[in-house]
């Protein structure tokens, strides 16, 4: 599990080891100086085409760099490789500023021609000097000029963003602001006429984000590599400042031995975590022991989305599927998935809504949501349940609450969803207010709903009360349609087979739920292999994936 530190946790942990003298700084920047030296040479050797940057971010196994998150390397590069190289520093006041500094000097020690552009008047003093020592050029704030900047980093190998970390508060402020806006622009252009654009490596954050809380609230610019000291911070996990921020690497300081944050607020689940929340039929096992999953899904309109949402329930694993409907809906999936009993009886988790339109066309659907909902808000024991189960609430369904929702509810919309979601609520949003903060209307979701609230997207975030997760191992391909009813059927047989676990702690169904989005993102991957994918496809590799996840 992957634990995000804030910006406060990293300071009360860094304070006692700065106390007795730790050289965290020196660890950083040299840290940072390897790093450069390995991706320069890496480039240098591989060419440094748009394409081949581009490639660099994906990693070998095509999965997007976003969000990406890597464990640390060693870098055995020789220095000479990037004799000749061009920095850029983009330093700020503070000691984010002092680690691009102090890494600059060793970068000019090794051979690279280095450019620091200062953005403050008064900087990390022992860096400068110790950068101007190592034969660096210095341009001083006063001489700065926006267009000279961005000629120096067009013609640069390297760029090192370290305008601003941890201390960040708000966008970015003039002069950082506009040398950004204008990094953007001319970055923009170039990879679309296919002119070189230098390697930028983010210092501990990309200058400008939210630290915090994921937020772009103004110009960034976005990374091929941020990294980071010590630890993950949360705005490295969360959309949308994780998709600014490249591959993201630790640069171990020596932390560790300090105290982390006492209950993780963002977190981001491993193939290690997801195979701990699924459960392994034994000897003992029967069919329904395994769980059952009661389908509500599609409808004469869109009958697909219940053949979708049974494959991911069949292919993930369920004790049994048990689909609700009319039959246009349930002879095509019978047709699909013969092993699904159609008749109703009790269930240990509902998959309500996919497929359902909100318009009311289909009654018979509707009453069937309708009394799931209510068994699964306790209002009543609806006879069709037996009881309170766990629930995946997409679609249709998600118009249908009536009350407040229990935490085993888990409501699944994507971002023009959760707008509608919330203007029921009496909130002003649409799609693009989602998309510019998703976390903060996720959480606002969760809170005013009371249910865990799994927001999808290129990283998929998943509210629980007091945690969040950020999965981001989805390749772009996955988002075509039916990819999310697939998701739906996936987590409902996870909750079904952990049923009585989520009802005696609910504080696992945000678990079980990002679960459910790392197998599925790793499904779309397998499926997708690099090219396009259908959710049938996504689908069908969930066997293989589980199988390998269990197997790691
Ligand atoms: N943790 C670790 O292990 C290690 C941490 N280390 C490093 O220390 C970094 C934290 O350094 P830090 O505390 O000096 O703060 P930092 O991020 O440089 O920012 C403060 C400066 O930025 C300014 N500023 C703020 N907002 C701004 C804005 N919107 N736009 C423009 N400017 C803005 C702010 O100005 P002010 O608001 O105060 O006027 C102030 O001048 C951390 O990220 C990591 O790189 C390593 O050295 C060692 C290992
Ligand atoms: N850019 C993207 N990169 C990776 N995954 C994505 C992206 N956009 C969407 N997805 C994923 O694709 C799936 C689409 O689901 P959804 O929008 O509900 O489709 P549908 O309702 O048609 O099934 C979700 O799992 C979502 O997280
Ligand atoms: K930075």
């Amino acid at each position: 599990m992957i634990e995000a530190w804030t910006a406060d946790e990293i300071r009360a942990a860094e304070k006692p080891l700065l106390d007795a003298g730790t050289p965290l700084m020196d660890r950083a920047a040299r840290a940072l100086a390897r790093t450069a030296l390995a991706d320069v040479a890496r480039r240098r050797s591989a060419g440094s085409s748009p394409r081949l940057r581009l490639a660099g971010a994906l990693g070998s196994d095509g999965v997007p760099g976003p969000g990406r998150v890597r464990p640390p390397r060693r870098h055995g590069v020789s220095r000479n490789a990037a004799h000749g190289a061009r920095a850029v520093l983009l330093v700020g006041a503070g000691n984010n500023g002092g680690d691009a500094l102090f890494a600059g000097a060793h970068l000019a020690r090794s051979g690279m021609r280095v450019t620091a552009f200062l953005v403050a008047s008064a900087v990390h003093a022992e860096g400068l000097a110790a950068l101007e020592a190592a034969g660096g050029e210095v341009i001083a704030r006063s001489e700065l000029r926006v267009p000279v900047v961005v000629e120096q980093v067009a013609a640069a190998d390297v760029v090192l963003d370290g305008l601003v970390g941890v201390g960040s508060r708000g966008a970015l402020r003039p002069p950082s602001g506009g040398i950004v806006r204008a990094l953007v622009e001319s970055r923009a252009a170039a990879e679309a006429t296919g002119a070189p654009w230098p390697w930028v490596i983010a210092v501990d954050v990309p200058s400008g984000i939210g630290v915090d809380d994921g937020s772009v609230p103004g110009p960034v610019l976005p990374a091929d590599r941020t990294l980071t000291f010590g630890a993950h911070k949360p705005g490295l996990l969360l959309p949308p400042a994780a998709h600014v921020a490249g591959v993201v690497e630790v640069a171990d300081v020596g932390l560790g031995a300090a105290q982390g944050p006492q209950v993780p607020g963002t977190l981001r689940m491993e193939e290690a975590d997801a195979a701990a929340v699924l459960r392994v039929p034994g000897v003992r096992d029967h069919k329904y022991t395994r769980g059952v999953v009661g389908v509500v899904a599609g409808t004469e309109k869109y009958p697909g989305a219940g053949v979708l949402v049974a494959a991911g329930a069949v292919r993930s694993g369920a004790g049994m599927v048990r689909a609700l409907g009319p039959t246009t809906v349930t002879d095509r999936i019978l047709t699909r998935h013969p092993e699904v009993v159609t008749a109703g009886g009790r269930v240990q988790s509902w998959v309500l809504g996919p497929g359902i339109p909100s318009d009311g066309s289909d009654a018979g659907q509707d009453r069937r949501v309708y009394g799931a909902l209510a068994a699964v808000t306790g209002v009543l024991d609806a006879e069709v349940t037996g009881g309170v189960v766990p629930a995946v609430i997409d679609a249709g369904a998600m118009a249908m609450l009536e009350h407040r929702l229990p935490e085993i509810a888990v409501l699944t919309p994507h971002a023009g969803e959760l707008a509608e979601l919330m203007r029921g609520l009496g909130h002003e949003v649409d799609r693009a207010d989602i998309e510019a903060e998703p976390v903060r209307w996720a959480r606002a979701a969760q809170r005013a709903t009371g249910a865990t609230v799994l927001l999808k997207g290129a990283v998929t975030v998943i509210v629980g009360s007091g945690v969040t997760f950020a999965q981001a191992e989805a390749p772009a391909w996955l988002a075509t349609a039916g990819a999310g009813d697939v998701l739906a059927g996936l987590l409902g047989t996870l909750l079904a087979a952990r049923a009585d676990d989520v009802l005696a702690d609910p504080s696992l169904t945000s678990r079980v739920a990002a679960a459910a989005v790392v197998l599925h993102g790793r499904a779309g991957a397998l499926a997708s292999g690099g090219g396009p994918v259908s959710a049938t496809d996504v689908a069908d590799a969930l066997p293989r994936v589980i199988a390998d996840v269990l197997a790691r």
